[in-house]
């Protein structure tokens, strides 16, 4: 996953830090603050507190402190957080307000699945266009969205001013489509595919790999063990788990 520096812009909008400087861990979290905000936002909540918002978020409220004085928002003592406040800075910082365009290349199981998916819309993503290479998919209809061929990336593209694409092809196929998506004016992809992109600097790369998430988890399964068979029977704490967000 390649890592991105957010530089510093003095002034404020509204009380938003224009572009304030966040360690990665922090932007990794911000979606879960987001997604346990609107939750909270629903049910009719105003305000809430760190801790509440913390135990939404699966984080602890230190940890959240510190990731929201980023945003210069530090809630109110004996109060907490204005949830509307908090949703329009951090959906302001992520940049969701901007509906971006995205587009999804390689309609097979996978891209099939993702085409499908609903949320994309309601978290501030317009999937604008789907692509694959072979005949026979396109012209299909999913999601009210039709298949095109790969040839029209790059008219597609322009037109819709697509800004992030996800890739959904082979390993073998994702390099190229990398490259046909940056020949496009696409600066940042979401990679499916195992491996590593080659990409030049102004392109940002997220890379999803279940595979390697469920590796982690095992990790921390033959951790217990051994904890657990020491002498002693020393075993892994019990009251709360660790929580952390796939690809973060
Ligand atoms: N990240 C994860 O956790 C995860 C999970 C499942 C699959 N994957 C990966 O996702 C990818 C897709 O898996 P799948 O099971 O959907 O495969 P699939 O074979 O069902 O689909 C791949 C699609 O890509 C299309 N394609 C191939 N080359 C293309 C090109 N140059 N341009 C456009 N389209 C092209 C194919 O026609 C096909 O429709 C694979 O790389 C797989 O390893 C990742």
């Amino acid at each position: 996953m390649s890592q991105q520096r957010h530089g510093s812009t003095p002034g404020e909008t509204d009380g938003v830090p224009a572009f304030p400087d966040l360690p990665e861990a922090t932007i990794a979290r911000l979606p879960e603050y987001l997604r346990a905000l609107h939750h909270l936002a629903e049910t009719g909540a105003e305000t809430v507190s760190s801790e509440g918002l913390a135990a939404a978020a699966g984080v602890n409220s230190a940890k959240l402190r510190k990731d929201l004085s980023h945003l210069g928002s530090y809630g109110t003592r004996g109060v907490g957080y204005d949830v509307a406040l908090l949703v329009y800075q951090i959906e302001y910082i992520l940049g969701l307000d901007k509906n971006r365009a995205v587009c999804l290349v390689g309609v097979g199981n996978l891209g099939h699945a993702l085409a499908g998916y609903a949320g994309f819309a309601s978290r501030g993503f317009r999937v604008v266009a789907l692509f694959d290479a072979d005949e026979r998919k396109v012209g299909e209809e999913i999601n009210g969205l039709i298949v095109q061929h790969i040839d029209d990336l790059q008219r597609i593209a322009a037109e819709e001013s697509i800004a992030i694409g996800v890739i959904a092809t082979p390993p073998g196929t994702a390099q190229l489509v990398a490259d046909a998506l940056i020949a496009a004016g696409v600066t940042s992809i979401l990679n499916f595919a195992p491996g590593v992109l080659s990409v030049p600097s102004n392109v940002d790369v997220r890379k999803v790999d279940l595979a390697i998430e469920l590796q982690i988890l095992s990790f921390h399964e033959h951790r217990k063990a051994s904890l657990t068979a020491l002498p002693g029977g020393r075993s892994a704490p019990a009251e709360s788990g660790n929580q952390e967000a796939v690809g973060s």
